[in-house]
């Protein structure tokens, strides 16, 4: 049995054999431009969700399911679609037949297909096509120097010649099966040389110049040369250098669409991707959700996203994101990440203190600009701490955006309080009102829903009735004489009458039961209406020194007067 040993370092022995590992060699680029170009606009996407996606698969895509995905993929506006590999199984051949025979594939839409550069394959990919309106063939073989040694057996000569001979067949093909109407407006020819990255940049640019010489691309007549990472193998920027140095050889450049096919291996394709679009590449190839062989293609839905945070028209339409997600859940059967970007469960959610109160303040930064302006919030430039784009614009709500464990502050905690019951705490009683969720959530573990903060909140402010409880009110004032306050209270389930007299109806109050024994100074107060119109619900704050504790009581009335005596009253209790 080989045994490997620990791979010293300068730092000594490392328990991980890092020296079995090559480092990549780039593509020398010294005069690169690519850095300082920016992407403005969105590139040509194909979708291949129905193919490297669905061959991915633990479970592939049952024809219903392929069809649903589709029909996702075209009222997204994806405009090339690449549905399958047709020689590769009965369902495949079925499912392209399906979409031509009953006429599905809208007269906007370019559909794919993939075949490896054998006759019997080629042959077998060309006939799926027979009767369709317009589609691209696409064709690929490896060219690295790996896969020429290990799976191939062939000399670079007779892997180019593999390239060139299936050209030839797709196009003898298509003259018999088709009418010839491949190379028109409409049929399309694609060719990747498989393994891009791995290979010697100028011999797969030299293969692509060969595939180029038999198809002979003019206009009207383009060649789509797809490079594909099919393992990614280094950092982005490799990719982006590749790119460029391969544009730069290319000849027909202005007849040629520069394509590209991303994995995820190292897990920066979207990266990769951004940075190859600079070097001039013209359309992209990847799967909604990062699906596709081992860690995925590129991820559609983040690179569209990307753009439009940036002011640019993704060219798709993510305006339901949940929906979007929740179909290719379906038809992949595959869970999309908590996290993922724009799209996970998690991802415009806040747990923590800081967080949640600047994403509070930038909220209503926003409302107060609307209100200012008078328009809408959804038209003005978006801007919010924490949050790249508005949650609305992909269809998400801001309800879910706080959510409060034991990492909250008061900012979420005041945050659900006044989006779902419209209770805008004063600031030192939100501190503390988020002290005594931190003690809920410190003693249950774990996150606190909405409805259990208004539980919370209801126990200790709303719904305490010993030892006092407000039964009746009456007031009375003449001008420039103290207020006269009359109350039925129930002291500890005991109904009394009490009458009291101070500046002002909360004066009067602390006043009548400072003859009970209770001790108050009020120190801060607030209040403010619940809703609009003449039966809203009034909230009052009060601050109160209730012998030598400090802290807040709430009370909701109708009568304004009413809530700022069970505001008193809620303070007493808690003391
Ligand atoms: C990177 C990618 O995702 S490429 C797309 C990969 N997708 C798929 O393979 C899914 C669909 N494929 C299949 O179902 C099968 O591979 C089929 C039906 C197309 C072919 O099946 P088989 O005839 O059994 O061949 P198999 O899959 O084992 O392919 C290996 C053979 O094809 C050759 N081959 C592989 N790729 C290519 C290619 N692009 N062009 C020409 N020959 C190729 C191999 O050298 C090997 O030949 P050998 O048997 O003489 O050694
Ligand atoms: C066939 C090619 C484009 C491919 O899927 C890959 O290289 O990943």
């Amino acid at each position: 049995m080989t045994h490997l040993s620990n791979t010293s370092n300068q730092q000594g022995t490392s328990p991980m054999p890092f020296g079995r590992y090559t480092p990549f060699v780039p593509v020398d680029v010294p005069d690169r431009t690519w850095p300082t170009k920016k992407v403005d606009r969105a590139p040509r996407w194909l979708s291949t969700d129905l193919r490297d996606g669905n061959q991915a698969l633990i479970d592939p895509m049952t024809p219903a399911r392929k069809l649903t995905m589709f029909e996702l993929l075209v009222k997204m506006g994806y405009k090339e679609i690449e549905v399958g590999f047709p020689s590769a199984s009965q369902t495949d051949f079925d499912f392209v037949r399906k979409l031509v025979e009953e006429d599905r594939i809208p007269d906007d839409v370019q559909i794919s297909v993939l075949t490896q550069a054998r006759e019997d394959l080629i042959e077998r990919t060309v006939d799926s096509l027979v009767g369709a309106p317009r589609a691209t063939i696409h064709l690929y073989n490896a060219t690295a120097p790996l896969f020429q040694r290990v799976v191939f057996h062939v000399t670079p000569d007779e892997c180019r010649n593999i390239a060139v001979r299936g050209t030839e067949m797709v196009m003898k093909y298509a003259e018999e099966r088709l009418g010839g109407i491949v190379g028109s407006q409409d049929f399309g020819y694609q060719y990747s040389p498989e393994i891009f990255t791995q290979s010697d940049t100028d011999f797969a640019l030299s293969v692509c110049e060969a595939v180029s010489d038999v198809w002979q691309p003019e206009a009207g007549r383009e060649i789509i040369l797809n490079l594909p990472a099919t393992v990614e193998m280094s950092t982005p920027n490799t990719y982006a250098d590749q790119i460029e140095y391969f544009g730069r050889g290319l000849t027909r450049r202005e007849h040629s669409a520069i394509s590209l096919h991303p994995h995820n291996d190292r897990g920066t394709a979207v990266a990769a991707t951004e940075l190859a679009l600079m070097a001039g590449a013209d359309r992209v190839e990847g799967c909604l959700f990062g699906h596709g062989e081992r860690t995925g293609n590129v991820d559609l839905v983040t690179l569209a996203m990307n753009l439009f945070s940036q002011g640019i028209d993704p060219q798709v339409d993510l305006g339901d994101i949940d929906e979007v997600r929740r179909t290719v859940e379906y038809c992949t059967n595959l869970p999309v990440h908590p996290r993922h970007p724009y799209a996970g469960d998690l991802v415009y959610t806040a747990f923590s203190g800081s967080h949640q109160d600047a994403i509070k303040k930038g909220l209503e930064d926003l409302d107060r600009q609307a209100a200012e302006q008078g328009v809408p919030v959804g038209e003005l430039p978006w801007e919010a701490p924490y949050l790249p784009i508005d949650p609305k614009d992909v269809g998400r709500t801001y309800e879910a955006v706080i959510r409060v464990n034991s990492q909250s502050g008061k900012g979420g905690v005041a945050y659900v309080l006044k989006s779902e019951h419209k209770l805008d705490l004063p600031r030192r009683a939100q501190i503390e009102f988020s002290r005594v969720v931190q003690q809920h959530t410190d003693t249950e573990g774990g996150e606190i829903t909405p409805e259990e903060i208004w539980s919370v909140f209801r126990a200790e402010y709303l719904d305490r009735r010993t030892p006092l409880e407000l039964d009746s009110v009456h007031t009375s004032s003449a001008a420039g004489e103290k207020d006269q306050l009359t109350v039925g209270v129930f002291v500890d389930g005991e109904r009394q009458e009490l009458s009291g007299e101070g500046n002002g109806p909360i004066a009067a109050f602390v006043d009548a039961i400072s003859g009970l024994g209770h001790d108050v100074r009020v120190l801060d107060y607030a209040e403010h209406a619940l809703s609009a119109g003449g039966d809203a619900i009034a909230a009052a704050y009060v601050e109160c020194a209730v012998g030598e504790k400090v802290l807040w009581g709430v009370g909701l009335d109708p009568n304004i007067v009413t809530a700022s005596l069970k505001a008193v009253i809620s303070a007493v209790n808690r003391a």
